[in-house]
């Protein structure tokens, strides 16, 4: 019986020990990782989505690693996400190696206005294959979408990158929030999915989930 509906059962039936407390249902700990080169907005990706509000002015790059919680209900679960923001700079590599392996989801990041974040992909995905859990969920996402007047990569590009590597992928703003929540929510459904499926819960499949429910950015690309 689900703890909820217990202590329901309990308070009906007058047990005197109704009056105890009874622990919340355990939440899903999930860790996912922030990765992709300095400067592509991981750190405001984290901080948009943990606090809502966006760290603009000077760029000051990650040292290491550093990691926030955030709870989110997905479908009636409590799943609690541990989020690892990474700092996108070749000298931390080997530090932030080590993290991998015990991420369930990854969050890849470029920045639409800069072409070698975007080129760079192809090694972070050869990095991830190399470090992290063979069946670990990765999300593509351009980040900056915002700033069209300087996009340089096409969302047509990011789109067919993430096909060839059978990955979800969506344009983000870190600035505006368009599209952050739901790439933590697609992840949350997607591992909560994994980890226990209801008999009577139709089939996930966070690809389709995706794409029905990102946002485009409102201004086409001028490529
Ligand atoms: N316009 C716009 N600027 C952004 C966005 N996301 C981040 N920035 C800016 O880009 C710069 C870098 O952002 P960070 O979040 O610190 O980048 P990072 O990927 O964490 O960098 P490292 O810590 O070095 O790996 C900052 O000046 C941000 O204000 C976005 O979505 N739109």
């Amino acid at each position: 019986m689900e703890p909820g509906r217990r202590l329901l059962a309990t308070l009906r039936s007058g047990n005197p020990g109704a009056g105890r407390r009874v622990p919340a249902r355990p939440d899903l700990p999930l860790k996912v990782m922030l990765l992709g080169d300095s400067g592509v907005g991981k750190t405001c990706f984290l901080i948009q989505f943990k606090d809502g509000a966006f760290l603009s002015g000077t760029f000051i790059a990650t040292v290491g690693i550093d990691f926030r919680n955030k709870v989110v209900t997905v479908d009636g679960m409590r799943v609690k996400l541990q989020i690892w923001d990474t700092a996108g700079q070749e000298r931390f590599r080997s530090v932030t190696h080590a993290y991998y392996r015990d991420a369930q989801a990854l969050l890849l990041l470029y920045d639409i206005t800069n072409k070698s974040s975007f080129d760079n992909i192809r090694a972070w995905l050869t990095e991830i294959h190399e470090y992290a859990q063979r069946d670990v969920v990765i999300m593509l996402l351009g980040n900056k979408a915002d700033v069209s007047s300087e996009r340089m990569i096409r969302s047509e590009d990011g789109e067919m990158l993430a096909r060839e590597y059978g990955v979800p992928f969506m344009e983000t703003s870190a600035k505006t929030g368009m599209n952050v929540e739901l790439a933590f929510l697609a992840i949350a459904k997607e591992l909560k999915y994994r980890a226990g499926r209801q008999a009577d819960e139709p089939s996930f499949q966070i690809r389709d989930y995706v794409e029905s429910q990102k946002k485009r950015p409102s201004c086409c690309s001028f490529l």
